[in-house]
């Protein structure tokens, strides 16, 4: 087999050369005008190889005998009739085969292009073993090679070069009426940095968990990456990279390509709800507190897991000893995410009767240049600035163990993007803080980074350096792991702290409301409700979040109360007449109305 002349492609891109950028994919941007809507052939017109051909109407082996005669059929595939238990065995057969998770991913990929059916029931029914598969971490190397391993598109693609034609690309997705699209533009993927456009794995990865984790249909869902350029020398210089080969604009230009991106969306599909995915910490602030009021929007990484993490806290803090008026929280990394969840408890705290001020106090953000304060001597970003700590005497603390220290906290949060940060001196100084005197008091320790190479530490470490009292969740997911005591052995069970929990169900819950917006309410009311979602079995074992088995569940209880919220908060747009239907029945009606609209194929 030949392989690809990658030397070609790049005296190619040598000679190639517009307005400083390079490459073939230059050649091709410009505005474009809309020469007729995408057609789009009803499944009930459709027949024969057509069928088969798309994804969304292939069932495969599940075609029934009169199907089969209906649909022009007969021949064109192989004669079994075969259950689904059947068809996912085969296919999880595959994946058991594959060497590399990439391959795994890959072969994952393919089937959901070809039997979107098949694809989510081996999903749904092997979430534990697939979800690292199909999001992080094996999303974050698929992301990372994203334009080398291109086949086939599976998202749209938004150029700031044709910016003038969002509309018309909006209306070339082929599927009718999405209700959801999760879009980056590739600046803060996961914890890997700037992608590009090879960040549209995480928008595509999102979306399979809206429909894995919550039943939304996925021919309403519909990834989106913008495409602004990319400050990520590595794929600027490789000849396959498929993004812009430009550096990122100002933020005052990317913000206007923004609006009009926003704008184009609410006018060609007024219902979608758009879910902010991996922007980059000042963007992200800013396109939130820029479009909540005006459009039905949220931010996966501010809302999302800050909703995720409140719940396991809620949790956590139940397991701890430590008394919720005593608990002091430490946070490493101040970015989106962490100042998003600081802010999430927050307003936990204010709910439970504490001033703001007093709420603000119990914790202490930690960033590249130490403690964050008011006199440490550099600029503090906005968003740095509502946690700033003012009461250090004049003391600055420049290492995590010296805040520690100083602190002595309950928690500590790890956002930082950054592997191995929680060292065993770290993991050790918080389990003496919490645990001082022997009181049995245990540590919470969060690292949430993703994916797994950006942890701040391992579930193993944080086992063996707190001899196991360590109450722990992680962004991607640690296996459990035994210790031997004596002749027997003792297992620990890690929880996965990642928004997952969360976004599926809130954006259900939004769009079966019909709401209008996404209030700060809403997303407060999907933690709540996640940490009321575990079962007995969960709660005995001591996790703080439901079994990944049962995300499904977790997702019905958020989107019923989130749904509940948004009518008491007036942002949902269904008739007053439908709400008083289901109050006679208490929840009940509620929630089989969600579960009857849950898409759960081959059933
Ligand atoms: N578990 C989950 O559900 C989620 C996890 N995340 C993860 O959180 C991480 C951070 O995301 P964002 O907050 O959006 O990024 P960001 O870039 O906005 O913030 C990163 C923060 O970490 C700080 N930081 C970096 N290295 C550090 C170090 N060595 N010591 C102390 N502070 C350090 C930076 O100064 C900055 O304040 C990423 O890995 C992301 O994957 C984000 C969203 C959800
Ligand atoms: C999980 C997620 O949203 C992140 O790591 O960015
Ligand atoms: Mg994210």
């Amino acid at each position: 087999m030949s392989s690809v002349d990658i030397s070609a492609i790049e005296e190619h891109m040598k000679m190639a050369s517009l307005d400083g950028l390079r490459g073939y994919a230059q050649d091709h941007y410009g505005e474009v005008q809309q020469y007729r809507t995408t057609d789009y052939v009803p499944k009930s017109a459709a027949g024969g190889f057509q069928v088969l051909r798309e994804p969304l109407w292939n069932k495969g082996l599940s075609f029934t005998p009169e199907e089969r005669v209906s649909k022009n059929l007969t021949g064109l595939i192989p004669h079994a009739m075969e259950s689904a238990e059947t068809q996912v065995a085969r296919c999880m057969k595959m994946i058991n085969s594959r060497q590399t998770n990439i391959d795994k991913y890959l072969y994952l990929s393919a089937l959901k292009d070809q039997n979107v059916d098949l694809f989510y029931r081996v999903l749904i029914d092997n979430v534990r073993e697939l979800m690292p598969l199909v999001y992080t971490p094996t999303i974050g190397d698929v992301c990372l090679q994203y334009s080398t391993l291109y086949t086939r598109p599976e998202a749209l693609y938004i150029s700031i070069k044709q910016r003038k034609s969002i509309r018309t690309i909006l209306r070339n997705w082929p599927y009718p009426n999405p209700e959801i699209c999760v879009v980056t533009d590739g600046s803060r993927i996961l914890g890997l940095g700037d992608l590009g456009v090879n960040g549209v794995g995480i928008s595509i990865g999102k979306l399979a968990l809206y429909t894995g984790a919550a039943g939304i249909h996925p021919s309403k869902t519909l990834p989106i990456v913008l495409d602004t350029g990319t400050a990520n020398e590595t794929n600027l210089k490789d000849p396959l990279y498929l993004g812009l080969r430009a550096k990122r604009p100002s933020p005052a230009v990317a913000q206007e390509f923004m609006d009009e991106f926003m704008e184009a969306v609410a006018d060609v599909y007024p219902e979608m709800l758009v879910q902010f995915e991996d922007f980059e910490t000042e963007k992200a602030f800013n396109y939130l507190s820029r479009y909540q009021h005006k459009y039905k929007c949220f931010n996966d990484d501010i809302q999302g897991t800050g909703a995720v993490v409140l719940a396991g806290y809620i949790g956590a803090v139940n397991l701890s000893g430590v008394p919720i008026e005593e608990q002091r929280l430490v946070f490493m990394g101040a970015g989106s995410a962490g100042v998003g969840v600081a802010k999430q408890m927050v307003e936990y705290y204010t709910r439970r009767g504490l001033s703001e001020q007093a709420a603000r106090e119990k914790f202490w953000l930690v960033d590249t240049k130490g403690l964050v304060t008011n006199d440490r001597g550099d600029k503090l970003p906005d968003h740095k600035k509502y946690f700033s700590r003012q009461d250090n005497g004049g003391h600055q603390f420049r290492t995590l163990e010296e805040v520690i220290e100083y602190v002595r906290p309950s928690a500590l949060v790890g956002l930082t993007a950054t592997f191995g940060v929680f060292t065993e001196s770290v993991v050790r100084a918080l389990k003496a803080s919490v645990d001082a005197g022997g009181s049995g008091r245990r540590p919470i320790l969060f690292p949430l980074s993703n994916p797994l190479t950006k942890a701040e530490c391992t579930f193993e470490q944080a086992i063996q350096w707190t001899e196991g009292t360590v109450i722990f969740a992680s962004g991607s997911p640690f296996a459990s792991f035994s210790i031997k005591h004596g002749d027997h052995a003792v297992t620990y069970h890690p929880n996965q702290g990642n928004n997952v929990y969360v976004f599926p169900g809130l954006g259900l819950g939004a769009i079966l409301c019909k709401a209008s917006k996404v209030t700060d309410e809403m997303v407060y009311i999907a933690a709540q409700s996640l940490s009321e979602s575990l079962n007995a079995e969960e709660i005995h074992k001591g996790l703080i979040y439901p079994h990944i088995e049962r995300v499904r569940d977790a997702s019905v209880v958020v989107a019923r109360e989130v749904m509940k919220a948004a009518r008491r908060e007036g942002v949902s747009t269904l008739p007053e007449s439908q709400w008083v239907e289901w109050e006679e029945w208490g929840d009940v009606a509620l929630t089989k109305f969600i579960k009857e609209k849950i898409y759960d194929p081959l059933k």
